[in-house]
């Protein structure tokens, strides 16, 4: 018999998440039936979407959502072997029971030094929103000055070192001046701390006097309201996140999109990776590509213990993540 440990939504969050809103439980799991696997967690992601999507999908008592690489443990399925690692989707929890069709193996390809944590971020769902964020809807194209923000994170990141594999000036802000030193370090042409410019609207001049082809949109509110006056006419904006807004209790006021829409003639998206969902393989090959390459060059916020996962949760929305935030079990 194994004992699964789980963190359970004791509280649905009221502004900004609390480590009291979460509790962590224990979990007797049944023995296997014929066709089912044991796996234990390696590593658990920890993402900003889980904050709206709690709201949304979950009432208080559900284990949280997420994903993990996993190690199979014991298999009763002759499609996968004991040892083999996989991405689930089987929430905050040390171990648990699949009958495998919700399982991912790694690629085949996966080299034997690339830390397998990756298939959680730069090879994983963060690195494919950024990679169709960028070509299908920003349709970023050779010679565009591209803008990104939350840009030293998880999905920001890749954002902005596609857009230089793909000929593009790249201009990103992140909330430390240590993540902007690690954009320049990345290739970012130029980027700025978003917390400590004097005014926003200087920043993002100075940065780019022409304007923006294409915006990849992290953070909505004040950001993006400002960041959209600067876009150049016909720009395309992906709206992929609004971290700004996500721990509010009263929804924001505007400024408002329409006047600068139509003066600047402007197409804006919103999307979900999950739309290119029959696209995935393709994603991934191409992200591990450029990583073996050495061409997109990733960085970890590894935190340790599953009992730190409200903490990395948490220190994620708040900042504290220099690229993936990442549980290490
Ligand atoms: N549409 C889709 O399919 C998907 C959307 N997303 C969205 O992409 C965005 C980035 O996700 P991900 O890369 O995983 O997360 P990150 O790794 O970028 O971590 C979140 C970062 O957001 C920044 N942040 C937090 N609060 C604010 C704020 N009030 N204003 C500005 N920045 C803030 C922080 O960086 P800093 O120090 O720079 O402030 C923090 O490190 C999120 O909005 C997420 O919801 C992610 C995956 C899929
Ligand atoms: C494999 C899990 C897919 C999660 C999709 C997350 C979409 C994110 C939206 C905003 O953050």
């Amino acid at each position: 018999m194994v004992t699964a440990k789980v963190w359970v939504l004791k509280k649905h969050f009221e502004g900004f998440p609390k480590t009291s809103d979460f509790e962590l439980k224990k979990i007797e799991l049944p023995n296997l039936k014929d066709g089912e696997l044991l796996l234990e967690s390696v590593f658990l992601s920890v993402d900003p979407y889980m904050r709206p999507y709690s709201q949304r999908d979950m009432k208080e008592g559900d284990i949280m959502i997420g994903t993990q690489v996993a190690r199979i443990v014991e298999s009763n399925n002759p499609a996968f072997t004991v040892g083999a690692f996989v991405v689930a989707k089987s929430g905050w929890r040390t171990h648990f029971i699949s009958d495998g069709k919700d399982l991912q193996l790694l690629p085949s390809s996966w080299p034997e030094s690339l830390p397998k944590s990756l298939a959680l971020g730069t090879v994983g769902m963060p690195g494919l929103t950024a990679y169709f964020g960028l070509l299908e809807v920003c349709k970023m194209k050779l010679g565009d000055t591209v803008l990104v923000n939350a840009a030293a994170g998880a999905v920001g990141s890749v954002v902005g070192q596609l857009a230089k594999i793909g000929g593009c000036k790249v201009v990103g802000c992140a909330g430390s001046d240590y993540k902007v030193a690690y954009l320049k370090k990345i290739g970012f042409d130029e980027a700025f701390n978003y917390k400590t410019v004097v005014s926003l609207d200087e920043a993002l001049r100075k940065a780019s006097p022409d304007g923006y082809d294409c915006f990849f949109d992290n953070v909505g509110g004040e950001f993006a309201s400002i960041a959209i006056n600067h876009m150049k006419k016909y720009g395309r904006i992906a709206v992929c996140g609004a971290i700004s807004q996500y721990n509010d209790s009263v929804p924001q006021k505007g400024p408002y999109v329409q006047v600068p829409m139509i003066f600047k003639e402007l197409r804006m998206e919103g999307f979900i990776v999950t739309r290119w969902n029959n696209r995935w393989e393709e994603g991934l090959k191409a992200l591990l590509k450029w990583v073996v390459e050495g061409k997109v060059k990733c960085h970890e916020q590894v935190t340790e213990g599953f009992e730190n996962m409200p903490m990395a949760f948490i220190g994620m929305l708040k900042g504290e993540n220099l690229g993936k935030a990442i549980v290490k079990v």
